[in-house]
């Protein structure tokens, strides 16, 4: 894209621009102008084509203070996933366009310390309001009441509807300062010559309970619901949700139904959808009945990446292809359904047990149809199909923290999802981090839209370069895998109303070979894995090459298993070579 015509041009960072300023004739030749797009505005900045993209993140960091991790670049239509990749290995050449999309996250630190210097931490999502913390330290200290705290920001009282977002904003450090006035009631009682005190407070659970009921007597529109993300109106007949049930044999599991169930109770009561300010597409946090809580997360498939109604700016898709190579823009919503449907649960495979944990934990995810004002219309207010995913509560993502204390079998499980699902999109910020019941770290993945490409090309695993996918898999583990079966998963996906496109059926049978032979080889994670990622941008993956070779050894007229068999006798000729 040129740009011609552009509204606003602003230089980026001319301190930025003197430093690459290039130093010698060699450099010139290399030196380009582009275009960083970015809230609105256009700003220029000189880059070299030997430049890393972690570098071009390194100056927009310098000049504008938005982080490299919180940075996503796009151009011409593809992420500039691989910082340590070049400028010039993704053909970025001279007035194109990088179009930045911030990927801030939803969860925010606070400290609140009590006036007797007692500090309080919690994660909690940006949209949260001050009544919010204030219960939960009301949970915590299981004392006070909500109204007899007072809380103060650099001197100044907050009111219980301020967001923490808004809060946050010009005091990243902050401090907020709670006092607590002691309007308990005090009972004394003689015991010998003195008196013994006793503090009665009421239990924080019944103050909110009563809040709640306070709250749906009126309609909700009552003055304590001061928890509310936004106004409650009155129930809004112009809202849907159901499920896409295209074959009707099929019956839904409780989870699924009862989570549509309960996101449509959080609808009818008037609370809007939460547009998540992280992800590239549309990503909506739906809140149940009350307002307080998150339960689910729909994305809507004309929001994906590229697609007519992203919000994010994205362009529209020229040719269909999605952000990633191998990917249509439009189909992640359904390939987050199917990565959910073949997470198969240890005990046996999706389609016989009951169980809704599958072995890597993906959150239960259902395909439906919404309607809401509250989603981004272009044309006027539409029914939105979508993905539809249980919210699972965490303290943040694994781009948040160092894997050192990610146990082995948790990267173990997602390893395998990815390499099953040949995922495209495993970066850190896709795993969420949460504490089981014995208080142990679990991982959970998300973002399964780029599962299951046309073609290998831009497979990505960050828990590649973590020490444990060279850890060997277990016994456990390896049972499970040797139990996965393609043909199968591929007669489930077909069951619940999707045939996968031929390129993609192909990508799951062969990427379950490679996992499959690989075990039987005793290779760890990391081997499997690094054969399916391409080193740099240009250099073609093993896989790739396997099935270059296959495709240039049979005939064009072949069938797919004759192909299959010959795919299967060189990447084992490749193992070998490898061993
Ligand atoms: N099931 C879930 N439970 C809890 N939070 C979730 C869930 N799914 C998504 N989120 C939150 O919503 C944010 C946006 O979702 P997601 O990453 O799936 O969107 P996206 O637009 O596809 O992102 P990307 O640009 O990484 O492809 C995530 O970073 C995460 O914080």
């Amino acid at each position: 894209m040129s740009a011609a015509g552009l509204v606003s041009v602003a230089p980026i960072c001319e301190e930025g621009m003197t430093f690459l300023r290039p130093q010698s004739p060699e450099h010139s030749q290399e030196h380009i102008l582009i275009y960083v797009a970015m809230s609105g505005s256009m700003v220029p900045m000189r880059v070299l084509e030997s430049d890393s993209i972690e570098s071009v993140k390194l100056r927009i960091q310098n000049c504008k203070g938005i982080f490299t991790r919180n940075q996503k670049l796009v151009c011409g239509g593809r992420e500039l996933a691989r910082s340590n990749s070049l400028v010039r290995d993704y053909d970025v050449s001279n007035g194109n366009v990088l179009h930045l999309v911030l990927r801030l996250s939803d969860l925010q630190f606070i400290t609140v310390r009590t006036c007797c210097g007692k500090d309080f931490t919690f994660h909690v999502e940006k949209n949260r309001d001050v009544g919010y913390i204030k219960r939960q330290i009301a949970k915590k200290r299981n004392l006070e009441l909500i109204e007899d705290q007072e809380v103060l920001l650099n001197g100044e009282p907050i009111e219980d509807q301020r967001l923490i977002n808004d809060l946050s904003k010009n005091n990243t450090d902050a401090v907020i300062h709670l006092f607590v006035q002691k309007s308990t009631k005090i009972r004394a009682t003689p015991v010998g010559k003195n008196f013994e005190l006793s503090i009665v407070a009421p239990k924080p659970d019944d103050i909110i309970e009563s809040d709640v009921e306070r709250g749906s007597e009126y309609g909700g529109n009552s003055e304590s619901d001061h928890n509310l993300y936004s106004p409650r109106k009155p129930p809004d007949r112009n809202t849907l949700l159901e499920p896409v049930i295209l074959n009707p044999k099929i019956v839904l599991p409780p989870e699924i139904s009862g989570l549509i169930n309960s996101t449509m109770n959080g609808l009818d009561n008037g609370n809007y959808p939460i547009r998540s300010s992280e992800g590239t597409g549309g990503a909506y946090f739906m809140l149940d009945k009350s307002g307080t809580k998150y339960l689910s997360v729909f994305k809507p498939m004309d929001e994906e990446p590229m697609a007519v109604n992203n919000p994010r700016g994205l362009p529209l898709s020229e040719d269909g292809e999605g952000l990633k190579k191998g990917t249509r823009v439009g189909e992640g919503a359904v390939r987050e359904c199917a990565v959910y449907l073949l997470d198969h649960p240890k005990s046996g495979r999706r389609s016989f047990s009951g169980e809704a944990k599958g072995f890597a934990g993906v959150p239960p995810t259902v395909y439906v149809s919404c309607l809401h004002e509250g989603f981004n219309h272009a044309g006027g207010v539409s029914v939105k199909s979508g993905s539809l995913q249980m919210f699972m509560e965490n303290n943040g993502s694994c781009e948040d923290m160092g894997p050192g204390a990610f146990p082995v079998e948790e990267v173990h499980k997602i390893a395998v999802l990815d390499i099953r699902m040949a995922n495209a999109d495993r970066h850190a910020g896709n795993i969420l981090v949460s504490k089981g019941e014995d208080g142990q770290t679990v991982l959970i993945p998300i973002d399964h839209g780029y599962c299951l490409p046309y073609s290998f090309e831009d497979c990505t695993f960050d828990w590649l370069y973590w020490p444990q996918a060279r850890k060997p898999f277990s016994t456990e583990t390896i049972e499970y895998i040797m139990s996965m079966d393609a043909e199968e998963d591929i007669a489930l996906l077909k069951f619940y109303g999707w045939d996968p496109p031929i390129e993609c059926s192909r990508v799951l049978r062969i990427s379950t070979m490679l996992l499959k032979k690989g075990v039987e080889k005793g290779l760890t994670p990391f081997a499997i894995g690094n054969m399916m990622c391409r080193e740099t941008v240009k250099k073609e993956s093993v896989i790739e090459e396997i099935v270059q070779e296959a495709e240039d050894s049979v005939l064009p007229c072949s069938s797919e298993a004759a192909f299959l068999d010959c795919v299967s006798s060189i990447m084992d000729h490749r193992l070998e070579e490898i061993i």
